[in-house]
């Protein structure tokens, strides 16, 4: 990099803010954790037990890891030591005073971690559980894990965490993290979100769409519970470093707004002096640099954009760390960090480095908030990220690189600096740091709102057009929503309100998009239930490794030759990641079985399975044109098969896609090739309009 300059930086504090460190200098004197942890155990079975989940550990009582005391001690100062703690007897102080707060405290100051485990020691969730939210299930293990270490507990007993497909609870945890995805999930099932007594929606500021709804969910559920007798009320935490405070007060009743002051390890923030024409060159010209002068075990963490770029550039720096020249310094550990990689690979990034190495982990956004990551000295932030919009009216997502915000960038530096002091590299000026919008556009301005109009409707929420959003989607967007939903047969339209059909109904009980769970409901139609459920649980977890077929016959594959490690190794096939699609696969099985679906297999009649996709996506459906280009049969947009895909080379006349990205051309991601006589039969209507030649 050409260099960096280092500004001073301050981030100005909102004017209403109540500031909680100041008369902090009587902080209270804490249970240990596992006294609070023992205290605990005798409530285990009182109201707040949380519902009886897949246990992922001994269900019976509070599970308590053997002690060491000195390591708890050393815990035990580490939480004491944080800018939270002597804020602790003002917090909650506040917090028993007001049913919603806002709390707003420098990244590392104690939030995520801490003050779930303030209210436990207090006892203040006798009548109900604590729920955590994150916008990455990363982030909600990773915690989970710590605060378990902290509480001297087992992970999956008093501290739980649950994310899709996975968790660790039992009917004893008290502290339970999730993804915004799955408290929306368990609302459906629960709107009033009866088992706890404490919300806390953390990192508010990234303004995912399930967040959004969340903040409309919770606010709902606290109302109901008010006004009705028999409940206990429902209390809630918004909470983030930066955030548009008087937009989220106002939204909350006008609730107050709490600032815990301080940080406990200085930043030290460095920017490129001039403009970068290349930021990825700059990145990695930075890492080396810090490479040759920082002392081993100081650990680098690079934010780059997407997995392509992330990966050609760890295998770049797996390359270069190999040069002669740089013998003296540190082995390097290179990981990557990225959303579609399995939960175990993505773990793998908090394993602390051996003597003598350095890790470096390059990273998508998914590292940008909540999580401490173990040796992180050094953040470099390229300033830019992969953003998703969802174009109504041709259909398509558009993932286009764009500039972060400003929020995004502190979350960022807010890596670095957590376990001691640190260093911010911004691969940008200043200037162009000021330049930036100070906070993320909301998800739910520009995504496809399907899923999550479906759930609302699943809670009873008939109209969904009058929801209480915090910023209300476009008319467009939540129409086309509408118009999506009616295809699949999920709503019927009536005058003023949707109304979910049975199907509509089943397919909000799966964990999937609606047109997933519509291929699945069809399977028994077509006598492919079983494999429908293998090619989703498969494509949970790769994006472009081959298509819906081939998928298909690698599952039937792994699961003959009886899941052996060995037989996957020598086929080039990651034996964790197909491990991971048969508990997936398990887990759809459970939901098939609850919603009265027949599970049936066609054996070797894989058109059946095609067949069976093209029920749930078929607005997803490109023709050959003369010229040889696809054109999309829902909006007449030009789209090409993916390089990756196995169709790719070939000229089908009709294919069945199951993404459609535009990165600059746009591409039709997962493919097969479909009968336009299917498609009559499966939508008539829908296709005499498109004109397709049966
Ligand atoms: N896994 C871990 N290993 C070591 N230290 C940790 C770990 N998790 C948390 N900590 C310590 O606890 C501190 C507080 O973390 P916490 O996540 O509660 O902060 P926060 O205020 O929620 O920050 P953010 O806004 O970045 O999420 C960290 O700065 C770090 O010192």
């Amino acid at each position: 990099m050409a260099g960096f300059q280092e500004p001073p930086i301050k981030k100005a504090k909102n004017d209403r803010t109540v500031d909680l460190s100041a008369n902090t200098s009587q902080a209270p004197t804490q249970p240990s954790p596992s006294q609070a942890a023992n205290g605990h155990t005798k409530a285990r079975d009182g109201l707040g037990s949380f519902q009886n989940l897949k246990h992922k550990t001994p269900s019976k009582g509070t599970p308590q890891k053997t002690k060491n005391p000195e390591h708890l001690r050393n815990l035990l100062a580490q939480r004491h030591a944080l800018p939270i703690f002597p804020a602790r007897a003002r917090l909650l102080e506040e917090l028993r005073k007001n049913n919603t707060v806002i709390i707003i405290g420098e990244t590392g100051s104690g939030k995520t971690t801490q003050i779930p485990q303030y209210i436990h020691e207090e006892r203040l969730d006798r009548k109900g559980g604590i729920c955590v939210t994150q916008p990455r299930r990363v982030a909600a293990i990773s915690i989970a894990k710590r605060v378990a270490e902290e509480m001297d507990t087992n992970l999956g007993g008093l501290v739980g965490y649950s994310v899709r497909f996975e968790e660790a609870v039992c009917p004893a945890t008290k502290v339970k993290y999730v993804t915004d995805g799955m408290l929306l999930r368990e609302a459906i099932s629960d709107p009033l979100l009866t088992r706890y007594s404490w919300i806390l929606l953390d990192e508010a500021h990234e303004r995912t769409i399930n967040t959004d709804v969340l903040f409309g969910i919770v606010k709902d559920a606290q109302k109901t519970r008010r006004s009705l007798p028999g409940h206990d009320p429902l209390r809630l935490l918004i909470m983030s470093a930066t955030m548009d405070v008087d937009h989220f007060s106002q939204y909350f009743g006008n609730c107050p707004v709490l600032y815990v002051e301080g940080r406990q390890h200085p930043i030290e923030m460095f920017y490129a002096k001039k403009q970068q024409e290349d930021y990825v060159m700059a990145a990695m010209t930075t890492v080396f640099q810090i490479h040759r002068e920082a002392p081993p075990q100081h650990d680098i963490l690079l934010f780059l954009t997407g997995q392509e770029e992330i990966d050609s550039v760890t295998t770049n720096l797996r390359q270069i760390a190999k040069d002669g020249s740089l013998a003296e310094c540190p082995r390097l550990r290179v990981l990557s960090l990225y959303a579609a990689l399995p939960a175990h690979q993505q773990l793998d990034v908090f394993r602390a480095t051996a003597e003598g190495e350095r890790k470096v982990i390059v990273s998508t956004n998914i590292a940008e908030t909540s999580i401490t990551i173990p040796g992180i000295r050094y953040v470099i932030d390229c300033g830019r990220a992969k953003v998703r919009t969802y174009h109504p009216g041709s259909g398509f997502d558009a993932l286009k690189v764009k500039k972060i915000s400003q929020a995004q960038a502190w979350q960022r530096a807010g890596r670095a600096g957590r376990e001691a002091s640190g260093s911010c590299y911004r691969a940008y000026t200043r200037a162009e740091f000021d330049a930036m919008n100070v906070n993320p556009t909301p998800e739910i301005l520009r995504s496809n709102l399907a899923s999550v109009m479906l759930q609302l409707l699943a809670m009873g929420i008939k109209n969904v057009v009058t929801f209480d959003f915090i910023d209300k989607p476009s008319a467009e967007l939540l129409e086309a929503a509408i118009v999506q939903l009616s295809f699949l047969d999920a709503v019927v339209i009536k005058s003023d309100s949707l109304e979910l059909t049975e199907a509509g109904r089943k397919m909000a009980q799966f964990p999937l998009e609606p047109r997933y769970a519509k291929v699945i409901l069809s399977g028994p139609e077509h006598g492919c239930t079983e494999e429908e459920q293998a090619a989703n649980a498969r494509r949970k977890f790769t994006s472009v490794e081959g298509d819906h077929i081939t998928l298909l016959k690698v599952f039937r594959a792994f699961k003959a030759a009886k899941k052996n490690k060995m037989w996957c190794h020598e086929n080039f096939l990651n034996f964790r990641n197909l491990l991971y699609a048969t508990e997936v696969r398990k887990q759809l099985v459970q939901v098939c079985e609850r919603c009265g679906v027949a599970l049936t297999s066609c054996q070797q009649k894989t058109d059946s399975v095609r067949r069976c996709l093209a029920t749930g996506l078929f607005t997803s459906v490109a023709e050959l044109q003369l010229d040889g280009k696809y054109l999309t049969l829902d909006t007449k947009q030009e789209a090409a098969l993916h390089p990756t895909s196995a169709l790719f080379g070939g000229k089908p006349a009709y294919v069945l896609f199951t993404e459609l990205v535009q990165t600059g051309k746009a591409y039709m991601h997962l493919n097969s090739i479909v009968d336009p006589q299917w498609l009559h039969d499966i939508a008539p209507e829908y296709f005499r309009r498109k004109h397709v030649k049966r």
